[in-house]
């Protein structure tokens, strides 16, 4: 499996990605600059977390436009694998590859702590080895991460399974005051109608690693690449 991870000006976990698909999963990783027109044969493409372009206009609002994305949205299209994590997310959503807006959190500050999510589906290549009843414990750093749509974009997520990870307490409760900034329905993170396509606010490269005393985000990468590899 060859991944690709985009490094746009102001991309900050470029390199905890590439360790973790490279060192952890020992995976084939390049790095892809945002001004290349060439994916490089890749068959997994990461848009890593960051601050690309100063988080100038909106989070993602610029980035969209790197001459990059146009690849990246030719290699979506064609039902090629692209997951974005936090900043990459917000990038997706402004590109229109995946349902919806990153909002400024409710609280209108940087959140930077761990929280839990739960997975709402195995249906889903960076769920599928996940327990659906566990909830896990990654770290959100973000000050534009509060999902939003509207309530008709809303509904076909859920009925289509595209609701990938949701916020909740420890013990797995999925309630408002466990919604960390204020997202649609505690949603952390979701997929596209063609189920290639996969965004989560949350850092699961910042929880691989038992030096980091939390390995829960590992479990994400393996599921990736258990579905990958099937
Ligand atoms: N860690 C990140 O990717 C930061 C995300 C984004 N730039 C924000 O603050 O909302």
């Amino acid at each position: 499996m060859k991944f690709g991870i985009v490094i746009f000006p102001g991309s900050n976990c470029d390199q905890d990605v590439i360790d973790v698909l490279s060192q952890t999963m020992n995976q084939q990783v390049v790095k892809l600059w945002h001004k290349d027109h060439d994916l490089q044969g890749c068959d997994f493409i990461m848009l890593p977390g960051g601050f690309s372009y100063g988080d100038y206009l909106r989070s993602g609002a610029i980035a969209r436009f790197s001459p990059i994305m146009q690849e990246v949205i030719q290699h979506a299209n064609r039902g090629g694998y692209v997951m974005g994590i936090c900043n990459g997310f917000q990038i997706l959503t402004e590109a229109g590859l995946l349902p919806g807006a990153l909002l400024r959190n409710q609280e209108q500050k940087f959140l930077c702590k761990n929280v839990y999510i739960k997975p709402e589906t195995k249906n889903l290549l960076p769920t599928s080895l996940l327990d659906t009843n566990k909830p896990y414990k990654i770290p959100v750093a973000h000050g534009e991460g509060r999902f939003y749509t509207d309530a008709d974009t809303l509904k076909r997520i859920q009925d289509n399974d595209q609701v990938m990870f949701r916020y909740c307490s420890h013990d797995g409760l999925v309630t408002p005051e466990f919604d960390c900034n204020g997202s649609l329905d505690n949603i952390a993170g979701i997929s596209n109608e063609g189920r290639n396509v996969f965004g989560m606010m949350p850092h699961p490269e910042r929880a691989a690693d038992p030096d980091l005393g939390n390995t829960d985000g590992k479990a994400i990468f393996e599921s990736l690449l258990a579905g990958v590899l099937a």
